[in-house]
């Protein structure tokens, strides 16, 4: 993003926020070129605080910006964009979607404007750069697709993938960030039983948590190999393992998964009342 362009992020709640303060943090532009809104624009006062425009009128911040992302809720979409409808102008804006189970034709539809529409999938660790983003277009030219990939690239890691895998990307990804954590909070709340402060013990699992992830990033190696490292025979740690896995992990997990892919994609039917 050049000093002079505008970004518009609608509906600033978790994700939204989360974007913003990733944008900034990575230096991709300052808070003044930012225009957050929401309903309960109140909600926001310790963002214009910081410099960021706040304002609960979704026209006025179109009509200023570059680049528009749509981060409300799926069953609030349609309601914000009959809104918005007459301030896009689609040969010179951009609309980046980061709302679950909708596609970029449902969205050019609703607005019955040929505008572009180019889908990312963050999750909420994009406020601290580590975002895993999924990217997906059906009309978004290449320049567009690289400045989309280049603005997440900054906040974490992205790729571009069929927009039909968006839905799985979410489950994997979006929500995934929830799964992991439960998992960590699960090992912290062993550790606790088996002696540690209840602080001491989701730090340490935390920690242990990262390691394996860095072990499988950092080495490309998969998860079985570093795991075969870590089993020694007749060990205490196989031991565990089996016992999770006798009580369903991996199920549970999997089965997790499939169902929040499910949902993801039935999200949009519901509209707010
Ligand atoms: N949370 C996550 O980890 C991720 C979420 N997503 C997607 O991002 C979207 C937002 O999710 P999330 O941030 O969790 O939800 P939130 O409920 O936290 O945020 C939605 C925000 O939209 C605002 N809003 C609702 N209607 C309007 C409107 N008409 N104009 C302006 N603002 C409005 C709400 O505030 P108010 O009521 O004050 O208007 C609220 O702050 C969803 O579509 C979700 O699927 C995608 C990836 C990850
Ligand atoms: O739970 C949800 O519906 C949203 C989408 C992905 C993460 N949070």
């Amino acid at each position: 993003m050049n000093a002079s362009q505008q970004i518009a992020i609608l509906g600033s709640g978790n994700i939204g926020l989360s974007l913003a303060k990733g944008l900034v943090k990575a230096g991709i532009c300052k808070p003044q070129q930012i225009t957050l809104t929401r309903r309960n624009v109140a909600a926001l006062a310790d963002y214009a605080a910081l410099g960021y425009h706040t304002t609960d009128n979704n026209l006025k911040a179109v009509k200023k910006s570059d680049i528009i992302v749509l981060a409300v809720l799926p069953q609030q979409l349609n309601k914000l964009l009959d809104e918005i409808r007459p301030a896009i102008k689609p040969e010179k804006q951009l609309l980046i979607s980061v709302i679950s189970g909708v596609s970029c034709s449902d969205i050019r539809q609703q607005l019955e404007l040929n505008v572009q529409v180019v889908r990312a999938m963050p999750n909420t660790a994009i406020a601290i750069g580590h975002s895993m983003t999924c990217i997906a277009t059906d009309n978004g030219t290449n320049k567009n697709i690289n400045l989309v990939k280049s603005l997440f690239d900054t906040v974490g890691v992205s790729i571009q993938i069929n927009e039909e895998l968006m839905t799985s990307a979410t489950a994997l990804c979006a929500c995934g960030i929830a799964f992991f954590l439960r998992s960590i909070r699960a090992a912290s709340q062993g550790g606790t039983e088996i002696g540690f402060h209840a602080g001491d013990a989701l730090k340490m699992a935390a920690q242990t948590a990262k390691g394996a992830a860095d072990l499988l990033l950092q080495l490309s190696s998969h998860p079985e190999q570093e795991i075969d490292k870590v089993t020694s025979p007749s060990g205490c740690t196989i031991a565990g393992l089996n016992e999770m896995e006798h009580n369903g992990f991996s199920s549970a997990m999997i089965k997790g998964i499939k169902l929040s892919a499910e949902k993801a994609g039935d999200l949009y039917k519901k509209e707010e009342h």
